[in-house]
């Protein structure tokens, strides 16, 4: 069931991939080229055979058959780590190209030029689950850019959420385990994840999206993305203004229910890793354009909402879409180990032109990344051939387990009189605010303006969708009712505070979950044929209204407010 369309695997000695896999043609130059070796390169004689004493399958084998010594220890030897969150996850290559100018506002070297392309690679994933959970999941989509631009590369990790459920770094570790498993009995519980939300409440907004269906798409290429956390585009001069970027997709947002999205990950866990790869050999290329909102700090200052607050999105009627590139990918990796599985991406890859900013999350993601990929990969993990920029030198950064660069007789220490190599004094140090103040422990408070843009995605947006704000109650009660009572009661308090029909609706339709005393079954759709029609050109038209409205959602929000 639900094969790919196209065989990935060519063999041993003379096949060669579409995409220009390394496996080796035999040229005479080279006597071992095109043959399988061991490690050392040495040619073997039978792969699938082992040395042993007579020939017959009673026997014991012989310690010097380094070909099964060599085969079994790398197997043994084969599995990292997954990462912590966003385990789940496949790749792919494509481009960034400048459409629109956008040199006012940024001297990033690779947005300079319209028409210029930069390379890119993405990985997209979902959040909670293990690296093989079903993929069609209720969940944020992570998308995470690389693009090597000439000056370094530069990553963008963007997720579906307009929003994030938390705006204090510390309490990431708890946001994370309340969504992942019951430390005892290993599995997911729905009282802790409920109970974490009742008692971090600024979520509410986050909480919003997720029971929507839009935390159900169909696959990475019908879904849109956002940086949530503002970021800075700088120029050489020193001067700065605030970024949001949005990154929409071309193909039009399209999203599984909840009762489809569970038969499609019971009959095909892997559906949107699988939909991917057939689109890109099938030659498709998928698209995203990109805007940005831009923010000047002296509006920020005044501004009713903390642009630093990540729960929150900003009105485009004050600060509007401006386009000026669009991403596309034309290609599959070669291996999605080597690519996709040790792929490192940050925060804190940036380039001139480019900057992060107060934000009190982005500054804790600076600490994140680097940090755990160093344990994940190793120390080296940038010098692996996916995570390495086209150009970097630093003789001071040296050393560790697996270093295949070399930096020669170079000093390993600053400064050298015989050191010859220059600082990039041509770079202005972007103008940042100048920070006075009293070391403080700060822990932001619910107010209730944090329910302000919740209650208008209910009453507004979901309300213009039809269906949709029934399949959000429905989504809640779904899962909630698989929570102690007492922790119910808190969670229909929540919702009321956003809208006191809500809160009804959710209670009423939960306890009847709980009671047994629901009678109707959800709907039943026939996913086989729903999945027959999914072609991207059948589903453009189809679903563009459904995608502006996904945009439209903070044309609503509110003002009122300022957190800081
Ligand atoms: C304090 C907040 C956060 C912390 C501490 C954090 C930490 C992490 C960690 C440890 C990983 C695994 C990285 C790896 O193993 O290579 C990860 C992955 C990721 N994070 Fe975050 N994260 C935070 C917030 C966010 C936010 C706000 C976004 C987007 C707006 C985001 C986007 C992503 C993406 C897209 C990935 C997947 C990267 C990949 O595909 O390799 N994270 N995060």
């Amino acid at each position: 069931m639900n094969g790919t369309k196209t065989k990935v695997m060519n063999g041993t000695t003379n096949g060669s991939s579409k995409t220009g896999a390394q496996n080796g043609t035999a040229d005479g130059s080279t006597p071992n080229k095109g043959i399988i070796t061991t490690m050392n390169g040495a040619p073997v004689k039978n792969v699938a055979g082992t040395q042993r004493i007579g020939n017959q399958l009673r026997a014991t084998l012989l310690l010097q058959d380094i070909n099964l010594l060599e085969l079994i220890q790398h197997l043994t030897h084969e599995r990292i780590p997954e990462r912590l969150v966003h385990a789940r996850g496949t790749g792919a290559h494509g481009y960034f190209e400048v459409t629109d100018d956008i040199s006012d506002v940024t001297s990033a070297d690779f947005l300079q030029r319209v028409g210029e392309k930069t390379p890119l690679f993405v990985r997209f994933s979902t959040v909670a689950g293990e690296r093989g959970s079903a993929e069609t999941v209720r969940d944020t989509r992570g998308f995470a850019f690389k693009m090597r631009t000439k000056e370094g590369i530069l990553d963008w990790m963007f997720l579906s959420t307009p929003v994030f459920p938390i705006r204090d770094g510390a309490k990431f570790p708890s946001f994370t385990h309340a969504t992942k498993r019951n430390p005892r009995s290993g599995l997911p519980d729905h009282t802790m994840f409920w109970d974490y939300f009742n008692n971090n409440q600024e979520a509410i907004h986050f909480l919003m999206f997720l029971f929507s269906d839009r935390a159900t798409p169909v696959d990475f290429q019908h879904a849109d993305c956002f940086s949530i956390n503002s970021y800075r585009f700088t120029k050489s001069d020193g001067s700065f203004v605030y970024v949001k970027i949005h990154v929409k997709t071309n193909q039009g947002v399209q999203n599984f229910t909840a009762a489809e999205a569970q038969t499609v990950a019971g009959q095909d866990p892997d559906h949107q890793t699988r939909s991917l790869f057939d689109d890109l050999e099938a030659g498709k290329t998928p698209s995203w354009d990109v805007y940005a909102q831009i923010i000047d700090p002296q509006k920020a200052a005044s501004y009713p909402i903390n642009i630093f607050d990540a729960t929150k999105t900003l009105p485009f009627e004050d600060f509007p879409l401006r386009k000026f590139g669009r991403i596309v990918l034309d290609r599959n990796p070669d291996d999605s180990f080597a690519e996709v599985e040790q792929s490192a991406f940050s925060p804190t890859n940036i380039v001139p032109g480019w900057a992060l900013s107060p934000d009190p999350i982005i500054q804790t993601r600076a600490l994140a990344y680097a940090d755990t990929q160093r344990h994940r990969l190793g120390v080296n993990f940038i010098q692996l051939p996916i995570n390495r920029p086209e150009h970097s030198f630093n003789p001071l950064m040296r050393d560790g387990a697996a270093t295949f660069k070399s930096l020669g007789a170079t000093p390993n220490y600053f400064p050298s009189t015989f050191s010859h190599y220059g600082m990039a004094s041509q770079y202005a140090q972007p103008d940042e605010e100048h920070w006075l103040g009293t070391v403080v422990n700060f822990e932001s408070q619910l107010v209730d303006a944090d329910f302000a843009q919740a209650r208008i995605f209910w009453e507004k947006t979901l309300a213009g969708e039809p269906g949709q704000q029934d399949n959000f109650v429905s989504n809640v009660a779904g899962h909630l009712s698989s929570a102690v009572a007492e922790v119910r009661t808190v969670t229909y308090a929540m919702f009321t505070r956003v809208n006191a029909d809500l809160g009804m609706r959710i209670q009423k339709a939960t306890e009847a979950l709980v009671a047994g005393t629901a009678t109707k079954a959800p709907p039943k759709t026939n996913i086989s044929s729903k999945l027959a029609d999914m072609k991207l050109a059948d589903l453009h038209a189809k679903k563009q209204s459904a995608h502006n409205d996904t945009h439209n959602f903070d044309l609503f929000a509110h003002k009122a407010w300022n957190l800081s």
